[in-house]
């Protein structure tokens, strides 16, 4: 590219040197009077042949591949050209005086801009000497005697050219490294990141800014410091090798994230990467580049944190419980201690929850957290497995006596009532118990069974621990399969319903049936209902199969009708999950509009504890169905709060005591306190404008007992067993007829 003609005039210039360098030079060189004189003379004859000779210089040039490339550029060619036969011109002038230097440094300047390099150039003026040699002897020729002398003259003013060429290269070349120098210096200032300059033995020698900014060392201070001075002990173990390397040119460059000391004592982090300048020489130095990272490392941190912990307690999550289990693992293979795992959930969580609100059972987790930590040692782990399952390890255990203790702990502190939104509220949990080695070899394992373990304690009534047994595991399986075939039993056809007759007291007609749901997989025994609709309830499936009953029942209802028994009612029912599911109202209206079923002649029974969870929603839905039409009936009424005047407030129709009262208040004479009772019972809900249904009645003398008190109705073994649809036809038809 062709240099701007004003630079190049201002940076000649600049290197123009001072008169009496000029003349000292020309004195050197032993430029005489005389020379000039004989210069002047054969340069009117030179003139016109001097572009032939400037043309041969540039050809001769452009021999050379390397030179070809910068000379291939018309305009460039063109200019120099034009600078080379001004040059000439004034050549054998005869005055070399400061204009011609400057116009030399010009031209000297010109070439070195576009990057012929200085060896070429020197290399030409021998080409033109070797041109101008003949040239002159030629023009020469009447007076060959002055040959000699012009040649020398010329040969003295063309080596006083080469001598200001070099100049211009070398003065050129040392002003654009100081230039360098400076926009280095300038970045190496203003750089963003830390920049520094270490001797080989890793002493601070040069620091920038942004560098004294991070450590809040001045520059002094720390030039007078080492760089072990700076990192801290852990990270200088690994850096003292690494650096060694560096000097001793094994290694080019090394990056790391360590940790500095700051001046007023903080520990940064901070990426470092060094990188060595000499690798090989004996004068190795070496530059650093610092970048304070903290702030990304404190984003890690809390990724990290909240990566392994519970956002709402701050405890260990499932991740870091797994990684400390495997820690703890290895360590009691070494010393050959044992490893407990704890799995607790709370009793009554799901109560708390739906009755005091998310909010209320937030704050019953964040304490239940704070009194598990409370309770265990400081190796030991508390982690939250979200909802109200927690998890407890204790690493190396001496004996599991000590995990029995801390089981016991727990439970006492968490059966100590807390406050929460100004009511008192005792969790209480049940807890599974695991240990390593016996039951198992990693921390998955041991989860598993402590909950299998967690699941025993809570069938054994809640409230208790229990340790982990192979049997378990059994159970765990049966549950599990129970589970999977439940899930296609609607499908496949293998529920039935049973219906149960229930019993006007006074007349004893059948004047209704509840309908009662088993469970026939193909190729294996009945199973009741007791067995499996808390597992249907846990995993939802007993919405879908509840549909089913429903479904079920009310076709049942239009069929005897259709088949010319009274119209029955039947009674139907309802779990808690499927009395809280949204839009129960809707599926039950879609079932009766179906079947063609009444909705006088459907009873839903609900239980008084299903009721009390969510009171206000409870009635809601009642109201709802109750709108419609459909009878609603409280089952196993005598069994929970028992609470008549706290059930005015839901738009029922009967109450059905149940089978446990019965049999209790029939082994006693009418004259004691819990007939007493059962008769205020029966008198109030009959004051309720409720119906009476008794629940299980098995004898005579209970039947007698309730109709004595004015019980509506009744149903149980005594009447019948439950029995299938055909069987309570014939039933109602034989007592038709022995009417
Ligand atoms: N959500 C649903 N729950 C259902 C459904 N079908 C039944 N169930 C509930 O399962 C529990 C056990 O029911 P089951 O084994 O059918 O027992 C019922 C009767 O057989 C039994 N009964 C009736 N009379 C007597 C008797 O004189 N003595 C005696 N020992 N037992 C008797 O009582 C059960 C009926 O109880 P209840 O519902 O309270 O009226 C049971 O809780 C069922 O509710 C279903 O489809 N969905």
């Amino acid at each position: 590219m062709l240099a701007d003609p004003s630079e190049l005039d201002r940076t000649a210039s600049n290197m123009m040197p001072a008169d009496a360098e000029i003349q000292q030079r020309l004195l050197f060189l032993e430029v005489t009077d005389e020379d000039i004189r004989l210069l002047r003379q054969i340069h009117p004859l030179l003139q016109p042949r001097l572009p032939e000779v400037i043309a041969g210089f540039y050809r001769h040039l452009q021999t050379m591949p390397v030179l070809r490339i910068l000379l291939k550029d018309k305009a460039v060619l063109d200019r120099l050209h034009h600078l080379q036969a001004s040059y000439f011109q004034s050549l054998t002038a005869g005055d070399y005086g400061p204009d011609y230097v400057r116009h030399r440094l010009r031209v000297g300047l010109a070439h070195q801009r576009i990057g012929l390099a200085p060896e070429w150039y020197i290399g030409a003026y021998r080409k033109y000497l070797g041109e101008l040699g003949p040239l002159l002897q030629e023009l020469m020729q009447d007076r060959p005697g002055q040959f000699l002398p012009t040649y020398n003259a010329l040969m003295k003013v063309a080596s006083f050219d080469m001598g200001l060429a070099l100049d211009t290269y070398i003065k050129a070349s040392r002003q654009q490294l100081r230039e360098s120098e400076a926009r280095f210096r300038g970045a190496f200032g203003q750089a963003a990141v830390g920049l520094a300059q270490l001797s080989a033995d890793g002493r601070w020698l040069r620091a920038n800014r942004k560098l004294l900014d991070i450590v809040g060392y001045t520059e002094e201070e720390l030039r007078g410091m080492h760089v072990s001075d700076l990192v801290t002990p852990e990270d200088w173990q690994i850096d003292a090798p690494l650096l060694r390397a560096l000097a001793d040119g094994e290694l080019e460059t090394s990056s790391r994230e360590k940790r500095y000391l700051c001046k007023d004592g903080r520990r940064i982090w901070v990426k470092a990467t060094v990188t060595a300048m000499q690798p090989d020489g004996s004068h190795a130095s070496l530059v650093a580049v610092v970048e304070d990272i903290s702030q990304r490392k404190q984003y890690e941190e809390e990724l990290m944190h909240l990566a392994r912990h519970d956002a709402l307690t701050g405890l260990a999550n499932r991740t870091l419980l797994l990684d400390r289990v495997s820690q703890a693992i290895a360590q009691a293979r070494r010393s050959g201690n044992q490893v407990a795992m704890l799995f607790l959930d709370l009793d009554r969580f799901k109560t708390i929850n739906d009755s005091l609100g998310h909010d209320a059972g937030d704050r019953v987790v964040v304490e239940v957290g704070r009194r598990l930590k409370q309770a265990v040692r400081d190796a030991d782990t508390v982690a939250r497995f979200g909802g109200d399952e927690f998890v407890v390890l204790m690493p190396e255990l001496p004996t599991e006596h000590i995990a029995a203790a801390l089981a016991q702990k727990i439970l006492n502190a968490l059966f100590e009532p807390m406050l929460i939104h100004g009511h008192e509220v005792a969790p209480a949990c049940s807890v599974g118990i695991s240990l390593y080695p016996r039951d198992g070899a990693d921390g998955k394992v041991l989860l598993k069974n402590a909950d299998a373990a967690l699941y025993q304690a809570k069938a054994m009534g809640r409230g208790n621990y229990q340790f982990y047994s192979e049997e378990m595991n059994a159970r765990t399986l049966d549950r599990l399969t129970l589970e999977s075939g439940l899930r296609h039993a609607v499908e496949r056809g293998e529920l039935q319903l049973k219906y149960q007759p229930q019993i006007d007291l006074a007349s004893g007609d059948i004047i209704g049936a509840e309908a009662l749901l088993r469970w026939h997989p193909a190729g294996q025994h009945l199973i009741m209902p007791d067995a499996f609709i808390s597992i249907a309830e846990e995993t939802g499936l007993i919405v879908p199969i509840g549909e089913w009953v429903l479904r079920t029942a009310c076709a049942q209802q239009v069929a005897w009708r259709r088949a010319g028994l009274p119209n029955l009612r039947v009674a139907v029912n309802l779990s808690a999950r499927q009395f809280r599911q949204p839009g129960l109202d809707a599926m039950v209206a879609r079932v009766l509009a179906d079947t063609g079923c009444p909705p006088g002649r459907l009873e839903l029974e609900i239980t008084e504890s299903v009721l009390m969870e969510r009171p206000d929603s409870a009635a809601q839905t009642l109201q709802r169905l109750s709108d419609m039409g459909v009878q609603l009936a409280i089952d196993d009424f005598g069994t929970g709060y028992s609470s008549l005047s706290y059930l005015k407030r839901f738009p029922i129709n009967a109450l059905k005591i149940d089978r446990s009262f019965v049999r209790d208040i029939a082994m006693h004479s009418a004259d004691n306190d819990d007939g007493a009772i059962a008769a205020a019972v029966i008198a109030l809900a009959h004051s309720m404008g409720l119906t009476v249904v008794a629940e299980g009645v098995e004898t005579a003398r209970q039947r007698d007992f309730l109709r004595a008190l004015h019980c509506d109705q009744a149903q149980g073994f005594y009447f019948s067993e439950p029995m299938p649809a055909p069987a309570l036809e014939h039933l109602f038809i034989k007592g038709e007829a022995s009417k």
